[in-house]
């Protein structure tokens, strides 16, 4: 079986997969906490892996950036590849003083100003809950692991560069939004519209309030907190 955007056949993945924004960051995953490791998918480089954690069965593949290019992946992997659960894994702006660099947080729901769930499927809602029952595994496996995780409504833009950067902080300040980042809002309305399931987990790799940023290999493989709590729903 195969789409335009992924070789592999449904055995090859997981029921449940992690996907970071980043294909080496999926690499990193699994050349670092999986063992058994093989690749599935390299079209386009955008890379997967299925390998086993503490002896249970998990897939990492890269997303690509926005909405667009998630909205690709994880539509080919609920509906043509029996996948069940995606995890999204990725980094994020902070819009509060309240996050430092490096803190974990939980998507409870994502808002966005994309037009990509309403053109996709008509939803018209511009808020995005994540899968409750997913978050509840999350969170008790961030709490044992003693993670501390910040729970609360993330921004999905659309454009990361913007002109006028206040508009963003207003916009976070109204809407109660604890950061940024560009793929979530599409992955859960994905996992509504093929009757799925998703979630976010995002560590903070820079902020928009006091400017400090980690660098890009940090990006890469220095986020293990989600890395871990993530890894812990293989099943
Ligand atoms: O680190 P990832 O998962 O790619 O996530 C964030 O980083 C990218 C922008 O630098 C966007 O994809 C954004 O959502
Ligand atoms: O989308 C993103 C990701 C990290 N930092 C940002 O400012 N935006």
């Amino acid at each position: 079986m195969s789409t335009p955007h992924i070789k592999a056949d449904k055995n090859q993945i997981a029921k449940t997969v992690l996907m970071p924004g980043d294909p080496l960051r999926a690499q990193y995953i699994a050349e670092t906490f999986l063992e058994n490791v093989e690749k599935f998918n390299d079209v386009r480089n955008m890379y997967g892996f299925t390998g086993y954690y503490n002896g249970k069965r998990i897939s990492v593949m890269g997303s690509g950036m926005g909405q667009p290019s998630i909205g690709i992946y994880s539509y080919e992997l609920f509906k043509f590849f029996d996948v069940e659960n995606i995890i999204r894994i990725g980094s994020c702006g902070a819009y509060t003083k309240d996050l430092n660099l490096y803190d974990t947080i939980l998507a409870k729901d994502a808002y966005s100003e994309s037009s990509y769930a309403f053109v996709q499927g008509g939803e018209k809602r511009d808020t995005l809950e994540a899968s409750k029952v997913l978050n509840e595994k999350l969170s008790k496996i961030a709490e044992k692991l003693s993670i501390p995780l910040h729970v609360g409504t993330i921004h999905s833009s659309d454009v990361f560069y913007r002109e006028n950067g206040e508009v963003a902080l207003e916009l976070a300040q109204k809407r109660n939004l604890l950061g940024v980042e560009m793929e979530s809002f599409a992955l859960f309305h994905n996992a509504n519209v093929t009757g799925k399931n998703a979630a976010c987990l995002l560590t903070v790799s820079d902020s928009l309030v006091t400017h400090e940023a980690t660098t890009p290999e940090e990006r890469q493989s220095a986020f293990t907190n989600m890395m871990k709590i993530a890894l812990e729903m293989a099943e």
